[in-house]
């Protein structure tokens, strides 16, 4: 590295001209080269600052003073292409601390502040710091610009790799092109990875993470995970074991002396659970903070020592058992286990967020409230039986002495007896005997009124779940009643009433509701979008015409499409009509009809497929349907309207001509079809019109034959001969030949015919048809048979029987 010489500016001025300095090849960063006898003087050299100087301003400049070349050396060209990547650079050029820090400040101030007071020692110095200036600076930006190249290189290589990583497709995106329909096992690429909504790969720990299913003592779990929803599952269980039994084993005589040491085991393992709670899992419950959720386990713990929940989780697990060595094993003391009633409500509310019919769920809550009422008040009524010597006591009224009779009896299952009493006071339902002291009298009040509020509030919950369950299938009824009433008020033939009852069963079968796209209306855009692409994953998953259109393009259209149903035979288009919309078979089949009465099926389309693109993409500048499209059985498609679909595709021009070159071949495939079939149509109709009849055949042949009987002779004896043999085998036979169109398979034949029949024309001296005169066969037209033959002449190319001389049949053609 050069170091700037560190002189007085006097010193440093003579140590210029004494050509003291170095310069530094630029392009080798080699070490400092003295300059050469020549070269030393700058531009701003003694001379050319004297120009500078007002003290020397009179002089003239020699021309002796050549100036000093700075090397012309330059450092290569840096081009710093950055895309799609955060560029690092300009944090590693603050970073470039290599740099001398003057010599980085100066480059960075840039020129030197010319002095004010400028004398002549000052000049000289400045000229000389000038010049190391200027030097330095050029050495600065060699070493940034080397600086920024590597850089730049490394951005390079680190933008190809992140893009080669995206292009490059996952074994998820993977799919088979070759088979129009993939099979039900090959592994389908997964659309939120087709358009871009596939999650990020996990990191090694995540999975490692997973692998404990998904418990890591280092890592914070997801509220609604599956670990801690087992977790809260056994906390809830343990809640429950206390709120039950605690009551239970305090009132009835179910906790022994024998049995004690059990009921402790099971307490005390649900007093771990509850420590394990509340030290190791609540503390590690990520939560939403400012909308983003906060995952590092610090702020976690942080939160959960802010919240109620510790308290109540403190409270109850504070060990008050230890009053079992002053009270003795009386499990009412462990109550406050009952305050960790917060994991039960949590619980139910994530089962109710989860399921996709939660009313079960809600009325298990309802229905879990009243059942435990009802146990607690059986406690209370069995301790008060109890007190009470299970009526065994007498007491007096009116002068008269009764047993009790309210209390139990302590006769039978002591808990199912009393909670059948409880249930009935509660919900007034029985016919109970009357209290008979203060206590009872209170007892009773209480369990009425609780009858009356309580569980009128949860039987009206529990009615509300049920009848919210069965709104939309009453909505679904009421709507069809109303459609079919109609049918009916239109005197609509009973086929036509019955297709619409049909659609209404078949559709809510399908999608229990009518309309489903009213249900995600209300929700975000985005949220629409996964839901849609949710629900229709495995119908567009499969559609070929868009795999290799735009991700995003396929993020648009799946909003745009809507579901619907034809039943079996209904034509879903019409050869001939404007396509306005264009369809995907979301389940069932359709074909491709044509015909009079659509009655050939060109092709059959199934799930995943894709018609009306044709019309709808005015593919060979027809909007009109190419075919007709008619459902074999139950269909349901989604429709996409042309208007949505232009709105969509005109932003995907590459969409567009994937679409098209797409359709444009089906078109093509459709149009060698269809001309294949007009082909085959039109010989099957020539076939049919030029058909012999072996008793018509040789009709001309026959009335030329007859016309010749006078003068006969051995021609016309032969030709006689001819036609019968002829006859005869086309009988045994039973084969019609053409007279020309139709290429013989029997070629031996053909030969005998044409052999035979020339050698009979040749023979026999044939006059031209004019010429002859005398009767005619009334069912034979000759004139027939040889317009048929000239129209065949004209219309197939292919015949060599028009050929002059070639064949017998063209004789008799020409004949
Ligand atoms: N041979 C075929 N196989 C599959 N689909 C076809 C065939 N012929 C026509 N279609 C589809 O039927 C649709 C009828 O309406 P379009 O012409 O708009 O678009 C047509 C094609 O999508």
């Amino acid at each position: 590295m050069y170091k700037v010489p560190k002189k007085s500016n006097t010193n440093l001025a003579r140590s210029i001209r004494k050509r003291e300095f170095s310069y530094v090849d630029r392009q080798k960063a080699s070490k400092p080269t003295p300059l050469s006898e020549d070269d030393w003087k700058s531009p701003r050299s003694e001379d050319s600052f004297d120009l500078l100087d007002p003290s020397n301003s009179s002089k003239e400049p020699t021309t002796s003073s050549r100036p000093l070349p700075i090397p012309t050396i330059r450092p290569p060209e840096v081009v710093i292409q950055i895309d799609e990547v955060d560029s690092p650079i300009l944090g590693l050029i603050d970073e470039s601390d290599d740099l001398h820090p003057d010599v980085f400040d100066e480059s960075r101030r840039g020129r030197l502040e010319p002095s004010s007071s400028i004398d002549a020692n000052s000049l000289s110095a400045t000229r000389s710091s000038s010049v190391i200036e200027d030097d330095v600076r050029s050495q600065i930006s060699f070493v940034m610009r080397e600086r920024l190249h590597s850089i730049a290189k490394e951005v390079h290589r680190r933008t190809s790799a992140v893009r080669e990583d995206l292009i490059r497709e996952t074994p998820e995106d993977t799919v088979s092109v070759a088979s129009n329909i993939p099979k039900q096992s090959e592994h389908r690429p997964s659309l939120m990875s087709l358009i871009g909504l596939q999650n990020r790969a996990e990191s090694p720990s995540a999975v490692a993470q997973k692998k404990l299913f998904g418990f890591s003592l280092k890592g914070t779990f997801h509220p609604y995970g599956r670990f801690y929803m087992t977790w809260l599952s056994l906390v809830t269980l343990c809640f429950l074991y206390n709120a039950f039994c605690i009551p239970l084993r305090s009132s009835y005589p179910y906790q022994t002396t024998e049995n004690w040491i059990y009921w402790f085991m099971v307490d005390y393992i649900c007093d771990a659970v509850y420590i394990i709670d509340m030290l190791i899992i609540k503390p590690r419950l990520r939560f939403t903070r400012g909308g983003i959720q906060v995952k590092t386990l610090a702020d976690t713990q942080k939160h959960y020592l802010m919240t109620r929940t510790l308290k109540l989780d403190i409270l109850s697990i504070l060990p008050t058992d230890f009053v079992y060595f002053a009270v003795g094993k009386k499990p009412i003391y462990r109550m406050n286990r009952v305050l960790k009633i917060n994991s039960f409500w949590l619980l139910f509310d994530m089962l109710d967020n989860s399921f996709a019919n939660p009313y079960a769920i809600r009325i298990a809550r309802t229905l879990s409230y009243m059942i435990y009422i009802i146990h607690c008040n059986s406690c209370v009524y069995y301790k008060l039986s109890a007190m009470q010597a299970f009526g065994q006591i007498a007491y007096l009224e009116n002068g008269k002495w009764y047993l009790n009779k309210w209390v139990y009896n302590n006769q039978g299952n002591a808990y199912i007896r009393c909670f059948y009493f409880t249930a009935a006071v509660a919900t007034s339902t029985g016919n109970n005997p009357a209290p008979t002291n203060v206590i009872e009298y209170i007892y009773m009040t209480c369990s009425w009124m609780m009858g009356v509020f309580v569980f009128a509030l949860l039987l009206g919950q529990i009615r509300d779940i049920v009848s919210n369950a069965n709104r939309n299938r009453e909505e679904f009824q009421r709507k069809m009643d109303l459609a079919l009433g109609e049918c009916q008020k239109l005197g609509l033939k009973q086929e036509t009433t019955n297709r619409v009852r049909d659609w209404f069963i078949y559709t809510w079968q399908q999608q229990k509701t009518l309309d489903e796209k009213k249900l995600i209306e209300k929700l975000p855009l985005k949220l629409q979008t996964d839901l849609a692409l949710s629900v229709h994953y495995t119908t567009l998953s499969k559609v070929q015409l868009f795999q290799d259109c735009d991700r995003a393009l396929l993020r648009d259209l799946v909003l745009k499409l809507r579901p619907v149903i034809f039943l079996p035979g209904d034509m879903i288009c019409l050869k001939g009509d404007v396509g306005k919309e264009m369809y995907i078979i979301n389940q069932g089949i359709l074909q491709v009809v044509g015909g009079d009465h659509n009655e050939k099926v060109f092709a059959e389309l199934m799930q995943g497929a894709v018609f009306g693109e044709i019309s709808l993409l005015a593919i060979g500048g027809n909007n009109r349907r190419t075919a007709s499209i008619r459902a074999k059985g139950y269909c349901t498609l989604f429709v996409l309207a042309k208007e949505d679909l232009n709105d969509v595709i005109r932003y995907y021009p590459q969409a567009q001509a994937i679409l098209r070159r797409k359709a444009a071949a089906m078109l093509k495939n459709d149009k060698k079809s269809d001309e294949k079939t007009e082909k085959i149509k039109q010989q099957a109709e020539l076939e049919d019109r030029c058909k012999i009849n072996p008793r018509q055949v040789p009709k001309l042949i026959t009335l030329i034959a007859n016309m010749e009987e006078m003068n006969e002779n051995k021609g016309v004896r032969d030709l006689k001969k001819a036609i019968e043999e002829e006859t005869d085998k086309s009988r045994r036979q039973s084969i019609y030949y053409p007279w020309s169109t139709l290429q013989r398979d029997d070629e031996d034949e053909e030969e005998w015919n044409e052999e035979d029949l020339s050698s009979v024309g040749e023979d026999t001296d044939i006059e031209p048809m004019e010429n002859h005169e005398g009767p005619m066969d009334d069912d034979v037209d000759p004139m027939e048979d040889i317009d048929l033959a000239a129209e065949v002449s004209h219309s197939d190319e292919d015949d060599d029987w028009e050929k002059p001389g070639s064949s017998g049949t063209k004789k008799l053609h020409a004949d």
